[in-house]
Formats: C-alpha cells, sequence, structure tokens
C-alpha cells in the first residue's frame, strides 16, 4: 500500500537507522495468527481466475499456504532463491527516502502488525496481510522482482528531479492497483486489489471503474485517491511490456514534460485513452451521496 497517511519523521524506539526493526514472529498470538488464517482462505478462494499467473505462481512457491503469520526470515530464505529478494520488518509507513533504498537493494519492507479482527474488510496503513499475501508473491517473479528494484532506484532518482507524485502514480496504478491482459482475460496483480476480497471482485467485474490500456504518460498524470476502490484501473499487456517501458527508458525528460501539464483527475477519460470499460462510476457517485 502505497499512503501519504501520517509518516514520522525519525524512526521510532527500537527501529534502527533504515527504520527496520525485529518481525517478533514468537510474539505473535494465536488471535493474530487466526486473522491470517481467516483472511487468507477468503482470499485463496477468491483469486484463481482473478488474479495473474505469475502471481499465482508466486502464492505457491513461497508455501504461504501454510496457516499463520509467516516467518520473515523463513520466506526470505525462499525468496532469496528465487529472485534475491528479502522480506524486512518495519512498524509502518516509512520515508520515501528510506523506502526507495530499501526497494532498490532487494529488501521489501513489510509492516510486522496485523489489522484487528474488526479492520477484516478495510484498513489504512499496510499491515502484513496486505504486505506479505499482497505484495510478496510478485517478487518471486523474476521480471516483476526487476521491475521493483529498478523503480526502487528511480525513486531516489525522482527525489532528485522533484518527479515523486509522478513516480508514486505509477506504483499506484502498477505495484497496488494494475490489472494484466492474459488470454483468459483481465487478471490482477496490483497488491491492493489481491489483498482485498471485495475489490478482487470489483476491480474485475464492476461496470463503475474504467478500465484502460496502460500508458506511462497518462499514468503519471492521473490522480488518485487512498480512501475507496479506484475508479481507474490501467491494464498492462504484459510483465516484460512494463520493464521496457519504466526500466529502459529514461524517466528525466519525461518528468520534465509532465511537470508542465495538469493533472488528470481521477475518474476522467481523455480523448487518446485505449479505453476497454468507460465506467459508469456509479460505486464512487453512490459513495459521494453518503
Ligand atoms: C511514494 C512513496 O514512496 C510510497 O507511498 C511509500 C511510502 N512509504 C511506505 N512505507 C511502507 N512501509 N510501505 C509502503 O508501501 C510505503 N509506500
Ligand atoms: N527509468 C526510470 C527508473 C524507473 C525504472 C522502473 C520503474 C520506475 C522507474 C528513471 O529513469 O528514472
Ligand atoms: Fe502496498
Amino acid at each position: 500500500m502505497a499512503e501519504e497517511t501520517h509518516v514520522l519523521d525519525r524512526p521510532p524506539e527500537g527501529a534502527s537507522h533504515d527504520w527496520t526493526i525485529p518481525q517478533n514472529w514468537g510474539a505473535y498470538t494465536p488471535e493474530e495468527h487466526a486473522t491470517w488464517d481467516t483472511l487468507f482462505e477468503r482470499q485463496v478462494k477468491l483469486l484463481p481466475g482473478r488474479a495473474s499467473k505469475a502471481y499465482l505462481k508466486g502464492l505457491e512457491a513461497l508455501k504461504l499456504s501454510e496457516s499463520g503469520i509467516p516467518n520473515f526470515e523463513e520466506l526470505s530464505e525462499r525468496l532469496m532463491k528465487l529472485t534475491g529478494w528479502q522480506v524486512v520488518a518495519v512498524p509502518g509507513l516509512v520515508p520515501d527516502d528510506v523506502f526507495f533504498d530499501h526497494m532498490a537493494n532487494r529488501r521489501f519492507v513489510a509492516g510486522n502488525f496485523i489489522r484487528r479482527p474488526d479492520q477484516l474488510d478495510y484498513i489504512q496503513e499496510p499491515d502484513v496481510f496486505h504486505d506479505v499475501f499482497g505484495h510478496v508473491p510478485m517478487l518471486a517473479d523474476p521480471v516483476f522482482a526487476d521491475y521493483l528494484e529498478a523503480y526502487g532506484r528511480g525513486g531516489n532518482r525522482a527525489l532528485e528531479l522533484g518527479a515523486l507524485k509522478q513516480l508514486g502514480r505509477l506504483y499506484w496504478y502498477t505495484v497496488e492497483f494494475g490489472l494484466v491482459q492474459e488470454d483468459e482475460g483481465l487478471r490482477i496483480y496490483g497488491s491492493g486489489i489481491v489483498s482485498s476480497s471485495a475489490e478482487s471482485r470489483f476491480a474485475l467485474e464492476s461496470d463503475s471503474p474504467n478500465r484502460i490500456r496502460f500508458n506511462l504518460k497518462r499514468v503519471m498524470r492521473t490522480e488518485y485517491r487512498i480512501d475507496d476502490f479506484q475508479q481507474n484501473y490501467f491494464v498492462i499487456p504484459n510483465f516484460d511490456e512494463l520493464l521496457r517501458l519504466t526500466v529502459e527508458t529514461d524517466f528525466a525528460p519525461l518528468y520534465h514534460e509532465l511537470l508542465q501539464m495538469p493533472d488528470i483527475s481521477v475518474a476522467a477519460i481523455q480523448p487518446e485513452d485505449d479505453v476497454i470499460t468507460r465506467g459508469t462510476q456509479q460505486y464512487a457517485l453512490s459513495k459521494a451521496h453518503d
């Protein structure tokens, strides 16, 4: 989850300078392990036919089916063998530069806390279920693993170039809420969707959101919301293409061009869009009346 909620400006008590903390796996209570199992069982029933092949393959390869909150050391051992990534525990959202630096070194920061039983359907901050169930399976895919490392390197560059907003949108509309075109149809790879039972259905089946074929400049100009289902989903043709468009493209001239262009509001459709679904926005409009 990538959100602009409150972020402390220095490591909290007990965290090292890079904001990592011990996961303290032994301290999880049976209720916390049960919360993981409840969320896991609900999601894993939903995902065949909805999640991308890469995600399902990663879930299998990392043996996330074992019950209880995963032990990051054991998980990292398996993940390291596959793509050189590891999972490190943090107490919550960390500053952008810290986040990017971990990513650039193939370290995925994951919250070590889990939501309460009364928060099953929605949380504002990334907990261990969102981070590990949502993000980590994709890190087992070699192409996506390369994408995320490159994203981390690009993050520090975006900070220098004053283009964090544009890069944050790329992350949001791919890593968090991306869809990919497979032969059988659209499939989910975004962690914000795959870790949410309601949005896993909404993102593929509802006629409310727009579904638009991925275009890098378009995505970098498009606003997003962090507090409810997305009003836009962008669809990549495959992960190789995502890598080609991002890792092999120098963003500096792009940032320069984009910083002169207006943002695109969250539900707007542009004339040049390659539209798959022109959404009714019924869901967002109905919520607006609440
Ligand atoms: C753009 C920005 O770097 C991004 O939102 C980061 C910020 N800090 C984070 N911190 C944690 N722990 N997890 C995250 O997903 C993020 N997202
Ligand atoms: N190509 C980007 C770096 C990047 C790679 C992959 C994803 C996002 C960003 C740059 O030049 O800054
Ligand atoms: Fe996330």
